[in-house]
């Protein structure tokens, strides 16, 4: 099936069946939009959803007095005065063909007339969506972004700094790029520690942080205490700085630039005078990176998921226009394995009254398939992370993919792990599973493979305003400081450029499989070891041999799951595996550990 976007290109979409229940539900919208038609153009106008004919029609015929193009429901409908041309309705479906045009295009194209209705799976969310923003806007709750425009410079800043920030400028094309590791990548995987903080670590002595760290912060303090040996160098295998960005000279400069122009803080939250060019900017790259119409920033991971879910929440209480009935409330499939943001979110929203939660067994799509099945609310979500943090597994997105299909629900990912480290593009899991169309809404974090900080929502422009409408985390939280959008911005540009770095990245994976022989997925690597004694004597053995590895336990994981959970980075060296391959291998049981993943899988 080919879709037509307004300019111009084509793509290609899997066709789908007709779905008359499905139709009928659209078909309600399409008569709301065209009475709102009506009133805005002032005339009586005939609805045309699907026209047969033998020809082709030329859009450009139909200019704004005369009617207009829309998109509804992922087919194309004609908004055209009575008095001018006389359509009528399809006479039945069919196997037939359909062209998508984007709202109010003005381009000339010509389409031959199609005559068919194609049913997008998520185009009652469409209009769901939709009629949740008529009622906001009639009870004036739509809420706006403003972007407050900052200059690459300060005329205010003393004579030096404005004269440097005259030199470069804010541009895609000044970003520098490299097209191979540096000194200071090091940066991102290798950290000191106190001898204070390591003898309470060993000893799983609480700290408050406040651990005597003897020199200070100045870099050359430390220098001279580590070599006394009164800091001890460890290899960081735990964080989330997949690529390396969080000490990239680019996104550091950009950081500096702005915060030298524009000062930390931003003021205020997003919707008050928070909200800037760069912060657009932004959005903007990653709207793109994600192939989705918009995005929205928010002020972390965690908040963009309790504000989408709170927004879809609203979803059903704004239909029902009050406190939904069981039947009108939103039912959101969770993993079981999810993020805790979205499970406090799901939770909130439950306690509001908005949504009911099915939560379905970790990956398991006959268990989803058999709950959706059972299901006799029609609102419907699923969300999932798409690469789980704690086990390095991949959501099966080709079997949600199909299960869309057929049980036509919102298909939300939690990406904040495969963001930038997933795909030819690092346009994340759904890049990697070739099925970025059918993910609805995409959730992400600037503060893992970026290297920096925030949150973010790439959707559709519908989306965006609903949930920057009434996402209570995105509403009621400062937004972004600007040095960080600006850091984000340029980390979203190199992260798409340097691809060496995910093809690095994905070469330790393989490095770790074959040094281990335990079969791994992803840069998250996660060993069960058992008892949460074996997790803890396991990662001080690591720590007394340099390596920064933490023992994941209850209630982070059910009770003798406790593991090690081990963080590949595009920055790791075939010889930084090696070393932690060897120190492993003195205290975990690889055959162990491979026989219960070759079991686990086989199982799956
Ligand atoms: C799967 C997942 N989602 C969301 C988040 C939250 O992101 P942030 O740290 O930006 O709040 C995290 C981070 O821990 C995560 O692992």
């Amino acid at each position: 099936m080919e879709s037509l976007t307004s300019n111009g290109d084509r793509r290609l979409r899997p066709a789908m069946a007709v779905d008359k229940a499905f139709l009928h539900e659209v078909l309600k919208v399409y008569i709301s939009k065209f009475m709102k038609a009506s009133r805005m153009l002032g005339d009586q106008l005939a609805l045309a959803w699907v026209v047969k004919s033998q020809h082709s029609f030329d859009v450009r015929r139909f200019t704004r007095r005369e009617g207009f193009v829309d998109e509804i429901g992922g087919a194309l409908v004609l908004f055209l005065p009575c008095s001018s041309y006389n359509w009528t309705p399809p006479e039945g479906a069919g196997r037939r063909q359909c062209f998508h045009l984007k709202p109010n295009c003005r381009r000339p194209l010509r389409l031959p007339l199609f005559s068919c209705v194609k049913m997008e799976a998520n185009s009652c969310w469409d209009s769901w969506v939709e009629e949740a923003l008529s009622k906001l806007e009639s009870l004036k709750l739509l809420r706006s972004l403003r972007p407050i425009y900052l200059p690459n410079y300060n005329a205010n800043q003393p004579k030096s700094i404005e004269n440097s920030q005259l030199n470069s400028s804010n541009s895609h094309e000044n970003f520098e790029f490299f097209n191979g590791p540096h000194k200071w990548d090091r940066n991102s995987v290798q950290v000191n520690i106190s001898e204070a903080t390591f003898q309470k670590w060993l000893h799983d002595i609480p700290s408050l942080g406040d651990d005597d760290l003897m020199y200070g912060n100045e870099g050359a303090d430390n220098e001279a205490a580590a070599s006394a040996g009164k800091f001890r160098k460890l290899l960081v295998f735990s964080g989330n700085d997949y690529l390396g960005l969080s000490s990239h000279p680019t996104v550091s400069k950009a950081a500096i630039k702005a915060a030298r122009a524009h000062g930390m803080g931003p003021r205020g939250s997003a919707l008050i005078c928070g909200y800037t060019n760069y912060h657009r900017s932004l959005e903007s790259s990653l709207a793109d990176l994600k192939r989705k119409e918009d995005c929205l920033l928010c002020p972390t991971g965690l908040s963009a998921n309790m504000a989408f879910i709170t927004a879809v929440g609203n979803v059903g209480s704004l239909l029902a226009g009050g406190k939904p009935s069981m039947n009108e409330r939103i039912a959101i499939f969770s993993d079981a394995l999810n993020h805790a943001s979205i499970i406090d979110g799901i939770r909130l929203a439950e306690k509001q009254g908005c949504v009911v939660a099915f939560v379905y067994k970790h990956c398991d799509m006959c268990h989803l398939d058999a709950l959706l099945s059972k299901c006799p609310m029609k609102k419907r979500v699923v969300v999932t992370d798409s690469l789980f943090s704690m086990d390095g597994d991949f959501a099966p997105m080709i079997e949600l993919v199909k299960l869309r299909k057929k049980h036509g629900f919102l298909l939300v990912i939690d990406d904040a792990h495969a963001t930038f480290v997933c795909g030819k593009t690092g346009g994340g899991a759904a890049e990697k599973f070739n099925c970025e169309s059918d993910v609805d809404i995409c959730i992400g974090t600037l503060s893992k493979a970026a290297g920096c900080h925030g949150g973010f929502i790439a959707c559709s422009k519908k989306w965006k305003l609903l949930i920057q409408s009434r996402g209570r985390s995105f509403i009621f939280s400062t937004s972004t400081p600007v040095p960080v959008a600006a850091a984000a911005h340029a980390a979203v540009s190199v992260a798409k450029q340097e691809r060496w770095r995910r093809i690095a990245i994905w070469n330790r994976v393989r490095d770790f499989q074959a040094l281990t022989g335990i079969p791994v997925t992803s840069p998250i690597i996660s060993l069960v070891v058992g008892s949460e004694e074996k997790a803890l004597e396991a990662s001080r053995h690591l720590l007394k041999l340099g390596l920064h590895i933490t023992a994941i336990r209850p209630p982070t994981v059910p009770p003798n799951s406790c593991r090690l959970r081990i963080t590949l980075s595009a920055v790791h060296t075939l010889d930084d595996l090696r070393k932690l391959t060897n120190a492993l291998s003195q205290c975990v049981n690889f055959q162990e550990i491979k026989f219960s993943c070759t079991n686990c899988n086989s199982k799956l």
